[in-house]
């Protein structure tokens, strides 16, 4: 098993945001995450990543516990995330916000980090745009770079927060192409995705949330077919 959370639980005074959910994910596998807004989705990724600690509970990668284990050693250890609200470093080129993630987010080697670097624009379709600097992107542009600023972390295992929502049915295709082919390549992916069709593109197993409750999970259609999913989540009773 590659991620293994167990009964966490994380409130914000009398808000329960996560109320003991457990998951796994194996390694190589693409698992989504869904849930109405509020579900607590984007603070789960913030528990695995170690932005946000944990009230009670555990979080073991490879079978290590590294529920206390601080963020920038848990990106070491290879998980990395992107964000809802892409934050490149405006200032800097697209080409060096990827060096930032590879020189201190994973320690490559200067040498190593460029051409890895190189690889990474080239499979985010960023590479015409690698000497723009960050803040004159345009937002798709702007989301392929907080992806591939993720990926520069070289992740074993990649959590994408809401990557496809405000693209055109176009751009959400290049970007599902694109999240298919880092998957082919070997890296876990965690995707909370608001845009069904595009993460039942690549996942093969949902997780759904609903005030901080694991509701359901396994199979993506599956559970997409579930009364209570479709009511829940859809809004559309069966
Ligand atoms: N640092 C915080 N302090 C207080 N409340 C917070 C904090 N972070 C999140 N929350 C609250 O926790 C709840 C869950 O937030 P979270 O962002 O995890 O949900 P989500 O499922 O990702 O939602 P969305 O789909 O809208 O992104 C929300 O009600 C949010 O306002």
């Amino acid at each position: 098993m590659l991620l293994a959370l167990q009964d966490l639980h994380k409130a914000y005074g009398s808000l329960v945001v996560t109320d003991g959910v457990s998951l796994s994910v194996t390694q190589g596998e693409a698992l989504g995450v869904i849930g109405p807004n509020g579900a607590g989705k984007t603070t789960l990724f913030g528990l695995i990543t170690g932005a946000v600690r944990p009230d009670a509970g555990s979080i073991r990668l490879d079978g290590q516990d590294i529920t206390a284990l601080p963020a920038a050693q848990r990106c070491l250890a290879g998980i990395c995330r992107s964000h809802q609200i892409p934050h490149p470093f405006e200032k800097l080129t697209v080409f060096e916000n990827l060096l930032v993630g590879a020189c201190f987010g994973r320690r490559m080697r200067e040498a190593d980090a460029a051409d890895w670097c190189a690889e990474v624009l080239e499979l985010t379709g960023l590479l015409p745009k690698a000497n723009r600097l960050g803040g004159s992107l345009t937002l798709l542009d702007r989301k392929r770079l907080e992806l591939a600023r993720a990926l520069a972390t070289r992740p074993r295992l990649l959590l994408l927060d809401e990557i496809a929502g405000g693209l055109t049915e176009a751009e959400c295709q290049a970007l599902v192409g694109t999240v298919a082919a880092i998957h082919r390549g070997g890296t876990t992916i965690i995707w909370i995705e608001h845009i069904v069709h595009a993460l039942l593109a690549v996942v093969g197993r949902l997780t759904v949330l609903n005030f901080g409750r694991k509701i359901a999970e396994g199979e993506a259609r599956g559970v997409m077919d579930l009364a209570e999913v479709r009511e829940i989540y859809l809004g559309s009773p069966v």
